[in-house]
């Protein structure tokens, strides 16, 4: 008090203009002393705003977003790192494939702002590859921001819903998109349809998905998150379609790279995707 007092230039204790002098320095101190004590706040990636789930208490949260290493993983004995960007209208599922794929689970999420990140080690055989997964949100309104995900991207899924014939249409876009970005056969791409449980509402018969892929020379598989049908599948085969090009020497974001050249080799659908 006594400190307070002389900062405040008076001696007297109480009141008037004294009181008041002292209660804003005591109020612009606790201001300073909660900044100054504040814990440092964990960095957030800008604009990656993750998407929000429901927690047991029924609050929504965020949902897991990590990075946990640097990428090109080169260092010896580690495995490769290779990004991988969903891409898709908003709602066909990209998050919940992710989800399941990671963490092999399957809940009621809210849509996605801005992207979600997530990163898994894959093995493919004797050789490993760490799968950095980014999700992106498919609503119309965060179409620009997507873009800046697409940077060094290795890999593509561009999902869509079976029962959404749009978002067919928009996967073919969003194919547009990356051809504008990449040069022919710089990156894996595989078409993904999901929701292969809601079969009874299907409104693209896998025949024009496979037909699709084979005109652009994608993968294609079908999957469905919520039945944990293909998901770990069509991941998998990305992974190995990547390790495949690395070996192969031909991977350019790749350590050890050269050329990702999907796009110019023969079509091939990588399991039977009808269900
Ligand atoms: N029946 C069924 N529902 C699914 C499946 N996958 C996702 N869903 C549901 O579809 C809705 C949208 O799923 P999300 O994973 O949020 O879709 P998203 O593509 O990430 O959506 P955005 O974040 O808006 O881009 C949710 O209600 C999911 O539960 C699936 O395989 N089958």
């Amino acid at each position: 008090m006594a400190f307070a007092l002389k900062l405040s230039g008076r001696d007297e204790a109480w009141p008037g203009s004294g009181h008041l002098q002292l209660r804003r320095f005591l109020f612009s101190f606790s201001l300073l002393w909660a900044k100054c004590s504040r814990p440092t706040a964990a960095v957030q990636p800008t604009l990656c705003g993750g998407r929000r789930e429901r927690d047991r208490a029924g609050h929504w949260g965020p949902v897991m977003a990590q990075v946990d290493s640097p990428r090109p993983g080169a260092a010896p004995g580690q495995p490769l790192v290779s990004k991988l960007v969903l891409l898709g209208s908003g709602s066909v599922g990209k998050s919940s494939l992710a989800l399941r794929f990671v963490k092999q689970d399957f809940k009621n999420v809210l849509p996605t702002v801005g992207c979600a990140f997530f990163t898994k080690v894959v093995d493919v055989g004797a050789s490993s590859l760490k799968l950095e997964i980014w999700d992106t949100a498919g609503q119309e309104k965060y179409h620009s921001v997507c873009h800046l995900y697409f940077r060094g991207a290795n890999a593509a899924l561009l999902v869509y819903d079976i029962t959404q014939k749009d978002s067919f249409h928009r996967a073919q876009q969003w194919l547009s998109e990356l051809e504008k970005e990449f040069s022919p056969g710089e990156v894996v791409v595989m078409l993904v349809g999901n929701k292969t449980d809601l079969g009874e509402e299907r409104e693209v018969t896998a025949q024009e998905g496979k037909e699709f892929a084979e005109s652009k020379r994608l993968l294609f598989m079908e999957t469905s998150a919520k039945a944990d049908y293909q998901v770990s599948e069509a991941f998998a085969a990305v992974a190995q379609e990547l390790l495949q090009r690395q070996k192969a020497g031909n991977s350019p974001h790749l350590p050890g790279g050269g050329a990702v050249d999907l796009n110019s080799g023969p079509a091939r659908q990588v399991k039977c995707c009808a269900h």
